[in-house]
């Protein structure tokens, strides 16, 4: 199955909540929300406050991503404001299981984030507590970048990983998602996509979203 959460960071941020609809409406599955804070990458967007915003106007999943130095500074807020995923970047918490745990006490699915330089090995002690692995496909910071090919061989390993820990969860990839390289990573093993540009970029979001789900 192939599940599709656009990348708001793409949206018409004058118009967001028309924004959501339209992607709502064209079969969207799952929200993803883009936060960065000017230092784990270099550029600033999106604070809880967009998140609680988007809480009161969609009953959509939303798919938090948090590119941020010291995530579990934040973690209570994001979980408060209604995130129902969350995800942590391992390059950025020196105490990452601790980190996974304080996400689900708040009763929110925990995520952990590899940058296209980290390998699939940093999972090893975590893959029992997780509830979904985000692959990054290009470097964090910035929608509208190209897929880095290399990745597929990431996926590949982190499905092994998953399925060697017995457990069914996602693997979730974000960065240069288009209708060419969804189906690469999804015989790689991937099953959640994110996309901006594929999405927003397209007049005709129906479309978009057909075209990557293969309808
Ligand atoms: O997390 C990020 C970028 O850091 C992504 O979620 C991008 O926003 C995806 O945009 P496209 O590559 O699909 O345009
Ligand atoms: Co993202």
């Amino acid at each position: 199955m192939v599940r599709i959460a656009p990348s708001l960071l793409a949206a018409d941020f004058l118009n967001l909540a028309s924004e959501v609809d339209s992607v709502e409406k064209a079969g969207a599955d799952i929200l993803h929300i883009d936060v960065m804070d000017g230092l784990f990458v270099p550029n600033i967007a999106m604070g809880s406050n967009v998140v609680s915003a988007l809480r009161e106007h969609t009953s959509s999943e939303l798919d938090v991503h948090l590119m941020i130095e010291n995530p579990e500074r934040y973690v209570a807020d994001f979980c408060k404001a209604g995130a129902d995923m969350l995800s942590v970047h391992v390059e950025a918490t020196t105490h990452l299981h601790r980190t996974i745990q304080l996400i689900k006490s708040h009763q929110v699915k925990a995520g952990v984030v590899l940058n296209p330089a980290t390998p699939a090995s940093m999972l090893n002690y975590v893959i029992d507590d997780v509830d979904f692995v985000l692959v990054m496909t290009v470097n964090p910071g910035f929608g509208g970048q190209s897929f880095i090919l290399k990745m597929l061989d990431k996926i590949k390993a982190v499905r092994r990983l998953i399925e060697a820990s017995g457990r069914e969860i996602d693997i979730e990839v974000d960065g240069g998602i288009n209708a060419k390289t969804l189906p690469l990573c999804r015989e790689a093993g991937a099953t959640l996509f994110v996309a901006g540009s594929a999405i927003f970029n397209e007049q005709d979001r129906e479309l978009a979203i057909n075209r990557l789900k293969g309808i």
